[in-house]
Parts: structure tokens; C-alpha cells; sequence
């Protein structure tokens, strides 16, 4: 097989680049920004942590010493995809930046592409100028131990504020999660990390389809990802918030089982298909185990809204509070006026209405204010299902297709647009290319795996299909999801220069060869004939009625 350069170096039509829940970078890839190093009018002092994208370093402004943070997003570590990626989440999180105007969303001060041609690692970064925090949210529980529930209360409270903000003004976060939220020195909190935060157009926001493997929510891995991205609704952020809350209430502890991120998705999943709300861990306190649940319910329409939960926990941000009952760490600028009577008392009066509806008795059937229903008081309009049921061109249940591949073969097609590319044709497209055999291998001509990857073109393509942190062509999540971006992106390819008969054979064959040979064959290439053919057989296989 000739899986050529053009294939390597192709556009990748949709991000494939790692979640922000990845691990970081590699040490030796990550540029040293010197101590000093000055931009914007502030000085860099040191480094606080790394994410996905980039890093994070301690400053302070130089006319007067106030403390700052600098997030650095740096396009010199990616690859051309992940590149266009990180500029569409620099795009976001700067667009949001400058529009957050709320005490719990974090502030920034300057936004700037740094043009520092002397260092090359550097030149070229997005930086991103803000307020610094003193420890993250991931930070407080990753020392262990448990937080007295009136503490923990008040940060949910002051995170729940900003998220009501933000929904309020038509924004969905999009990747709220411990590492998001950030403790300030004074005691206060911030949601922060705008990447993935988009405006609302209509019920739903369109965003990369990126996100925390333990705080997206169920229905998140059955969107299609549209031209747009993926489909996200203020119920996305409510579900992250009540994983986010059992993790502050139960010491930690993830709402769903499982050792491994992946494994947790996968059981939020199942729960959701059956209908069930998880079981809480029996730290939860009383007074948050309805609230909690309620955000954990697998219809997002019936999850309720973050102004509802924010109206419960009355936060009155400007109000003085009376001494010793500070928020975390001390006094704030911002203060809580919710002691930890007042809060349960509030929490009671939620998990009464998340429990028997509105306080206002509703009329029998009204659905109550959920976090489905349109911000900013405009007319309540049915939220849409999520996009759960089966795909064209499911695999049937007597098919061949081994048990543990259905799932990965039926993301694959999920995430492309194109609705050629179904689970029957991805799954034609793996018998034939190994009959299934993920130990498959053909030294010779450099092909391993499921997928028969070659391995210098998969890294191209690479996703991290079963969430384990790593890219591997030998894993069939891996090959497979990383399959169906391909194919996903040649059927684009192929559509764009008017190649549309037989689609399933130009992909196999494309597959096979390159999308460039099939486009000067204006067809199938002969070499390829067979391989299309016997593809284009098993397909009819998988879609006999
Ligand atoms: N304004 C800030 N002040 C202090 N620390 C911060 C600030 N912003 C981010 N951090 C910390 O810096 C680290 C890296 O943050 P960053 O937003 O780059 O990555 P992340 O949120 O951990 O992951 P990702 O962005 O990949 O989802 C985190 O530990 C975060 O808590």
C-alpha cells in the first residue's frame, strides 16, 4: 500500500487533536519562557502548570508588582490540524475574555500574539494575560482529604454563580471541570479556561468536539459532530457541574465507576441508556443528593437549569460578610452572605423543587425550568433529543462485527458529518483491510493493527479512541476512530472535487492508496479494484435489510 506523504500531510478536515484532558506535553517540547521574559506590560516570574495546549506561568504587572497569570498557547508544538484547533480555542477563549464581565468568571487583562521572532518556540503563541489564582479546584483535591461541606458549599456556590452568569448571557462553558476552577488568594472563585466556550445560537452552542472525558455528558458521545462541531446546550455544564460537585462533596470520588476515564464514560453511558441516575457516594450530604442526581439525570431537557441551583445558593458577591465566616482561605472582596445553615436550608428548598417542581406549584405535566430551556428569558421551546438513536447504516445486530468493535466503529461514524461514512461502511472497510484482526501485520509493506495503519501516517491522524492517554495504532479504539477521520476527511475530499459516484469505493480505495491517486484516476485505481469490490460486497452484507 502507498499511503503517501499527500495523505500525511493533508488538511485534517476535523480536529483530531488531543482533548484538553490529555496528558501534558512532553517536558522537552515545552518552550522555557525565561524568568523576566516580558510582554504586555507585566514580567514573567515562573511557571504554575501545564495543559493540553500550552502552559501557564506566574506574573506580575511591572509598573506596580500585582500578581498575574500568563497563559501561553504555543503553535509551535503541534502539527498543522491541532494548530488550526488551538487557534479556534485561543479565537474562543480571547472572544470570551474580553465579553466575561461577572466576580466569578476569571478576568483577563491582555490578550496578545506574541511576535518575538528571536525565539522561535515562543514567536507566534497566543498569551493570554489574567487574574492568578493560587491553586486550582483539581489542585484542593488532589491533596485528599475532605472538605467540611460548608466550604465546599461556598466554592459550589460561587462556581454555580458564574455558570448561571454566563448561561444568562447566552454562553455555554463547555469544559467545566476541577482544573476550571480556581481559588484566588482572597478566598473567592472563578470559573476559568474559555476555550471551549461558545455562544448560544438558538437552544445549542457549536464547539470543537473536545472535552473532558469525565465531565462531558452522556449524550456527548452520540452528537454528530456537525461543520460546525459538536451540539452543546447549557445541560452540558449543568451535568459537569454535578460531577463536579459529588467530586467536591465525596472526597474525590467520580459519581460513576471505574478506574479509568474512559471507564467512567462508559458507565455514565449506560446509565444513561438504561434511564438511571447514579448511585451517590454516601459522603454526598442529605441536602445535595437530590440536587446532584438532578444534574446527573440522563435526559439533559429535565436537568435544571444553573439559575435555578444558583438561586438556592443565594450569593450575594458584593455583600460584606461578618467575620470568622469567611469564604476558603480568608476574607474576600467578594463575600458570600450564605452561612451553612442558610445554605442547607437553601439546598433543601432545590432538592424540593428538583423534586416536586417549581415553588410555585405548576400546572400538572409542566416541565420544570430545566437547564434546556432558552436563557434570557426567551420563549421556552422544546429542547430537541439528543442525538441518541441509531445511525443510517447501523450495524445490524447478527452482523460479524466483533462485540467489543460496535462501539468504536459507531463513534467513528458519529464524529463525521458526511453521512456516507456509516458504521457499515467503516466496518466493511476493517474486514477488509485485516478481517478484524487486531494483531494483524504486514511488515512488509509497514501496515499493523485493525486498521492496518502505517505508522508514520498514523500519527498524522492519531485519536485517543479508548481515552487512555496515549495514541496507539494497535489499539482497535484507537485505529478505528482514527480511521473514520480519515475516511471522514476523503470523502470531503473527494466530494469537494466532484468525485461522488461510489463513494464507498473511492473511500476504500483512498484508503487503500491515497486520496490523491484515487482523484487522478477520477475513480477507482485498477490496483485497488479488488480491495473496493470486496469491500463494496461486505457493505451490502451490513446493509441488507
Ligand atoms: N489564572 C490562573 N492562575 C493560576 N493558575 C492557573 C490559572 N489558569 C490556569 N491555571 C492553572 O494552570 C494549569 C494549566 O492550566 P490550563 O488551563 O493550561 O490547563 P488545564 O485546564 O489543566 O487543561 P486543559 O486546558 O488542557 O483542559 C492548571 O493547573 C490550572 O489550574
Amino acid at each position: 500500500m502507498d499511503r503517501t506523504p499527500a495523505r500525511r500531510d493533508a488538511p485534517d478536515p476535523r480536529p483530531s487533536d488531543p482533548p484538553p484532558s490529555q496528558p501534558p506535553l512532553p517536558d522537552p517540547e515545552v518552550p522555557e519562557v525565561p524568568p523576566g521574559y516580558r510582554l504586555a506590560g507585566y514580567r514573567i516570574t515562573g511557571p504554575i502548570g501545564r495543559g493540553g495546549w500550552g502552559s501557564v506561568h506566574a506574573a506580575e504587572r511591572e509598573s506596580d508588582g500585582a500578581p498575574a497569570a500568563v497563559k501561553l498557547l504555543l503553535p509551535t508544538l503541534l502539527t498543522p490540524g491541532q494548530r488550526r484547533t488551538m487557534a479556534e480555542l485561543a479565537r474562543r477563549e480571547v472572544e470570551f475574555s474580553r465579553r466575561a464581565d461577572h466576580p466569578a468568571l476569571v478576568r483577563t487583562f491582555a490578550a496578545l500574539t506574541l511576535d518575538d521572532p528571536g525565539r522561535p518556540q515562543l514567536h507566534g503563541a497566543v498569551a493570554l494575560v489574567m487574574e492568578r489564582a493560587e491553586r486550582s479546584l483539581q489542585d484542593l483535591l488532589a491533596d485528599g482529604g475532605d472538605l467540611p461541606p460548608d466550604r465546599a458549599g461556598r466554592i459550589l456556590a460561587e462556581a454555580c454563580a458564574g455558570l448561571a452568569h454566563m448561561h444568562g448571557n447566552g454562553w455555554v462553558h463547555g469544559d467545566l471541570k476541577p482544573a476550571n476552577v480556581l481559588l484566588m488568594a482572597d478566598g473567592s472563585v472563578r470559573l476559568a479556561d474559555f476555550g471551549l466556550t461558545a455562544e448560544l445560537d438558538g437552544t445549542h452552542a457549536y464547539v470543537p468536539p473536545l472535552g473532558s472525558p469525565d465531565h462531558v455528558p452522556p449524550e456527548w458521545w452520540s452528537e454528530r459532530a456537525g461543520p460546525r462541531g459538536v451540539a452543546l446546550r447549557p445541560s452540558s455544564d449543568v451535568w459537569a457541574f454535578g460531577v463536579l460537585a459529588h467530586q467536591l462533596l465525596a472526597g474525590g470520588l467520580h459519581p460513576f465507576p471505574g478506574a479509568t476515564p474512559r471507564a467512567r464514560a462508559l458507565a455514565a453511558q449506560s446509565h444513561a441508556r438504561a434511564g438511571r441516575r447514579p448511585r451517590l457516594d454516601e459522603r454526598v450530604p442529605p441536602a445535595w443528593r437530590p440536587v446532584i442526581a438532578g444534574c446527573l439525570d440522563p435526559d439533559p431537557a429535565a436537568r435544571p437549569a444553573a439559575s435555578v441551583l444558583a438561586a438556592a445558593f443565594p450569593v450575594d458577591l458584593a455583600a460584606d460578610l461578618p467575620a470568622g465566616r469567611g469564604p476558603v482561605g480568608g476574607p474576600s472582596r467578594r463575600r458570600i452572605a450564605l452561612g451553612a445553615a442558610a445554605a442547607a436550608t437553601a439546598l433543601a428548598v432545590t432538592a424540593a423543587v428538583l423534586l416536586a417542581g417549581p415553588d410555585t406549584p405548576p400546572p400538572p405535566g409542566s416541565p420544570l425550568p430545566s437547564a434546556g430551556t432558552p436563557v434570557a428569558g426567551g420563549p421556552a421551546t422544546p429542547v430537541p433529543p439528543p442525538a441518541t438513536g441509531p445511525l443510517p447504516g447501523a450495524l445490524p445486530p447478527g452482523a460479524d462485527v466483533p462485540a467489543d468493535l460496535r462501539e468504536p466503529i459507531t463513534q467513528a461514524a458519529r464524529r463525521c458529518p458526511e453521512p456516507e461514512v456509516t458504521p457499515a461502511l467503516i466496518a466493511a472497510m476493517l474486514k477488509a483491510e485485516s478481517g478484524f484482526d487486531a494483531d494483524a501485520a504486514r511488515p512488509e509493506t509497514q501496515e499493523y493493527g485493525i486498521a492496518m495503519w502505517t505508522p508514520s501516517v498514523f500519527t498524522a491522524w492519531a485519536q485517543d479512541g479508548d481515552l487512555d492517554g496515549d495514541k496507539d495504532y494497535m489499539s482497535p479504539p484507537d485505529a478505528v476512530i482514527s480511521m473514520g477521520s480519515y475516511v471522514c476527511w476523503l470523502a470531503q475530499q473527494f466530494k469537494r472535487r466532484g468525485l461522488r459516484e461510489d463513494l464507498p469505493g473511492l473511500l476504500a480505495a483512498g484508503y487503500r492508496t491515497s486520496d490523491k491517486t484515487v482523484a487522478e484516476a477520477r475513480g477507482v485505481p485498477e490496483r485497488a479494484r479488488e480491495h473496493a469490490a470486496r469491500v463494496r460486497a461486505y457493505l451490502a452484507e451490513y446493509t441488507a435489510p
